[in-house]
């Protein structure tokens, strides 16, 4: 079994950069297949979820060329294979190729998806889309079957803010025959990324970013290049890490307004934040003043950095209150965190943090992506060895993670350790 080693207390320092946007990269891979001729794609992070996007495409007959960031997908021998299992369970966003396989194909059967476990995250908005656009839809032994004669543009109006929803819709409305609005869409700036794509593709979409989404179904679409945002998500988590345990961290490749709700509570508990016009500079923290945050859909704070914020939050003096509205149980970190010596509470959609606390290394798990997250940077800071379990959680979403703490002088490592140290839940 895989782990990360941590050895506490190092001085970071220097330069960290951010790769391309996970959330983005597993929307524009599916988006390709809409095109007639090959899609280029650059920037991508090296992580699993987009060699396991890559491995589905293969599946289905497309060839894909991945290397150094980019990746040429050519889509024109594409088949509407069916995608039941295996794959589509290791990741969530597997739901793209539901959109993606529709639009093209006016048919696929694709297996439940997979991705972190936060409490239930149902996927009846994308499915009530992709009957408003004209498919009908069922579920057969725990796979989705969509089938449509045509696709014909409709007025949907989502129950439920949701990014997977929002993108789901817009990929199986390109090709649809006439005009699909979608009303109180998703604002977050991957969606903004996959409209450009899509665009650049030749479809014809307009108000992509905000919560009115406008598209005009377009004959066909054919290739394009297209460059990635960065990981906004990624960057926050630096930014956290600086806070926490940097002695003068610059984070490198990151658009500064898609992170401006966190800088803001970052600042309200003190921590300079120094804006480039692609870089961050967060020098030593002085004293860390506790706050309350509650998590959001974007602008808001962003649920997907509240597990990394807790770690910060252990360090501030007084009491501080974290509420994710987004997710039902998404505080799996804090058991953790307490092995650690952390002070946590759980409340329902609240976790009461107390500090400031002296924390200590332990054998942890990453229950979940952002969990493992939050655990390597409690293991930067604690005193001793701290051994993370299940990182294939972490590598999902963070690309040369090790690579890029060790350059900023962190005493991390990859090891292989035998089965029986496994911690219980
Ligand atoms: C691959 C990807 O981009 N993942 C992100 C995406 O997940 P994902 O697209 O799954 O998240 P959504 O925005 O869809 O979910 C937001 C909320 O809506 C609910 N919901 C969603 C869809 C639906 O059909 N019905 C429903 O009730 C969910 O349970 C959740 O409570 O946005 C989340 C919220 O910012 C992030 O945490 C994830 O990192
Ligand atoms: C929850 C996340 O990812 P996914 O939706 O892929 O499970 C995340 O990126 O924090």
């Amino acid at each position: 079994m895989d782990v990360y080693k941590i050895r506490g207390g190092k001085p970071l320092q220097g330069t960290i950069k951010v790769s391309g946007a996970k959330n983005s990269a597993v929307a524009l891979i599916p988006a390709s297949i809409l095109a007639d001729s090959p899609v280029t794609i650059e920037g991508l992070p090296e992580i699993s979820d987009v060699f396991t996007l890559k491995a589905l495409l293969e599946d289905i007959g497309s060839k894909v060329d991945f290397e150094s960031g980019k990746m040429i997908i050519d889509p024109t021998e594409t088949i509407a294979m069916p995608l039941p299992n295996g794959n589509v369970k290791k990741l969530r966003a597997s739901y793209y190729m539901m959109g993606a396989m529709l639009g093209r194909f006016k048919h696929a059967a694709i297996g439940l998806p997979g991705g972190c476990h936060l409490g239930p995250r149902p996927i009846d908005q994308h499915i009530k889309g992709f009957e408003a656009l004209g498919a009908k839809v069922t579920n057969e032994h725990g796979a989705i079957y969509l089938r449509a004669d045509e696709l014909r543009g409709a007025k949907i109006y989502l129950d439920v803010v949701s990014v997977g929803a929002t993108i789901n819709i817009m990929l199986a409305a390109v090709l649809a025959k006439g005009r699909t609005i979608i009303e109180n869409a998703a604002k977050e700036p991957e969606i903004i990324d996959v409209a450009t794509l899509l665009s650049n593709m030749g479809a014809n979409i307009k108000g992509a970013g905000t919560n009115v989404i406008r598209i005009e179904g377009v004959e066909k679409l054919h290739g394009t290049k297209h460059t990635i945002i960065p990981d906004r998500i990624e960057a926050g988590t630096f930014m956290i890490m600086a806070a926490t345990v940097g002695d003068g961290i610059t984070i490198d490749n990151v658009i500064p307004f898609h992170v401006e709700a966190l800088t803001a509570k970052l600042r309200e508990m003190g921590v300079e934040v120094v804006e480039g016009e692609e870089q961050i500079f967060i020098p030593k923290s002085k004293s860390l003043a506790a706050v309350d945050v509650k998590t959001l859909v974007y602008p808001g704070f962003p649920t997907d950095l509240q597990q990394p914020f807790s770690v910060l939050l252990t360090q501030a003096t007084g009491t501080s209150v974290i509420t994710d509205t987004i997710y039902s149980a998404r505080f799996k970190q804090i058991d953790e965190l307490r092995r650690m010596n952390a002070e946590g509470k759980v409340e329902g959609q609240s976790v009461i943090l107390s500090g400031p606390t002296h924390l200590q290394a332990a054998t942890v798990r990453a229950t979940d992506l952002r969990a493992g997250a939050a655990l390597v940077i409690a293991g930067l800071l604690a005193e001793g060895e701290t051994e993370i379990q299940e990182i294939k959680h972490i590598e999902r979403g963070y690309s040369s993670l090790i690579e890029k703490l060790r350059g900023i002088g962190a005493d991390i490592r990859k090891e292989n350790v035998p089965e029986k140290a496994t911690v219980k839940e």
